[in-house]
C-alpha cells in the first residue's frame, strides 16, 4: 500500500485553478520529484498537499483520508519546507527552534530529555552543530535552508514535502542535503515529495517523477522514464543529451533551445 496517495487532485489559488487531475502515489521509503516549467503548478501542488491551499479530490495518508484529520494532526504527520529562504525574525537559536518544533510550536520551560537528544541528533546529522547557538538572522541563505530541513525532520513526519530544497545550496551541499533526504526517507519509511528544477538532481535522487504542464500531469512514472529527450524537448523546448552515467543514473546536458 502507498503511504501517500492522491486521486484526481485539484488545487485552487483564489479562483484560479492552479492544479487539476493529479493522481499519484508514493510508497514508504520513496522520493517523488515534481517537475515542470515555471508556473506549471508545482508549488501549488505541494501547498495543496500541505493543507495550505484548498483542494478537491482525495489525499490519503496510510490509507486514511487527510481531510478527516485536524490541522494539528495533519501538521504532525506532514513536514513542509517552503520555497525560498525565509528571513526568520525570531530571536531564537537553532537549538531552541529544534525544541520548539518538536513541541508543535508551544513553549515549554523544561524540554524532555528525549527532545534534547533528538535536537542534538538532528544537528549532528545535518552538520549544523557550529550553528546551534545562532539565530537564523545570523546565518547565510544556504545555512537557513539546511536548518529549515532540520526543523521539518525533527518532528519525524510521515510525509516530507520539499519545495526547491537546494535552491540556495552550493554543489556539495546540494548533494549532502539530497543524500540525507533520501537516506532518511528510506530509513524512516517516509514518503518524500520534492519540487526540483535541477533535472540532474531529480534523476539522481528521486525514485519516481511527476511532470506538470499548465497545472495538469503529463507524465508520471520512474524518473528515467519521465526524463526522456523527447519529453524534455516538448516540455522545456530544449534539446538535451540524456546520457547513462556511473551508478546507473542519467545525466542531462542541454544542447540547444529549440
Ligand atoms: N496568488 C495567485 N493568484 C493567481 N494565480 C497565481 C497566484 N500565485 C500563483 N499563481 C499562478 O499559478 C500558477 C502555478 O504557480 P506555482 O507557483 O504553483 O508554479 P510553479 O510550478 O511552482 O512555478 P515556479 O517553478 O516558477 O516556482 C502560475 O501560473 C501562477 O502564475
Amino acid at each position: 500500500m502507498s503511504l501517500l496517495s492522491v486521486e484526481g487532485l485539484g488545487v485552487r489559488i483564489g479562483r484560479f485553478q492552479a492544479v487539476r487531475g493529479v493522481s499519484c502515489a508514493v510508497a514508504a521509503g520513496e522520493c517523488l520529484a515534481i517537475l515542470g516549467r515555471n508556473g506549471a503548478g508545482k508549488t501549488s501542488l505541494v501547498r495543496g498537499l500541505a493543507g495550505l491551499l484548498p483542494v478537491t479530490g482525495a489525499i490519503r495518508l496510510e490509507g486514511a483520508d487527510l481531510a478527516a484529520l485536524g490541522p494539528a494532526e495533519r501538521s504532525r504527520r506532514i513536514g513542509y519546507v517552503a520555497q525560498g529562504v525565509a528571513q526568520v525574525s525570531a530571536r531564537l537559536t537553532v537549538f531552541d527552534l529544534l525544541l520548539l518544533a518538536q513541541n508543535g510550536g508551544a513553549f515549554a520551560w523544561a524540554a524532555p530529555r528525549e527532545s534534547l537528544r533528538r535536537a542534538e541528533a538532528m544537528l549532528d546529522l545535518l552538520g549544523l552543530q557550529p550553528l546551534a547557538r545562532r539565530t537564523p538572522a545570523e546565518m547565510s541563505g544556504g545555512q537557513r535552508q539546511m536548518v529549515a530541513l532540520a526543523l521539518a525532520l525533527v518532528r519525524r513526519p510521515r510525509v516530507l514535502l520539499l519545495d526547491e530544497p537546494t535552491s540556495a545550496l552550493d554543489l556539495a551541499n546540494q548533494l549532502h542535503l539530497l543524500e540525507l533526504v533520501r537516506a532518511h526517507t528510506r530509513q524512516a519509511g517516509m514518503a518524500t515529495v520534492m519540487v526540483l528544477h535541477d533535472l540532474n538532481l531529480a534523476t539522481r535522487y528521486a525514485d519516481t517523477a511527476l511532470m506538470l504542464e499548465e497545472g495538469a500531469p503529463i507524465h508520471a512514472g520512474p524518473v528515467a522514464e519521465v526524463l526522456t529527450r523527447e519529453r524534455l524537448a516538448r516540455v522545456y523546448g530544449v534539446d538535451c543529451h540524456v546520457m547513462a552515467v556511473e551508478g546507473g543514473h542519467r545525466a542531462i546536458y542541454p544542447l540547444a533551445r529549440l
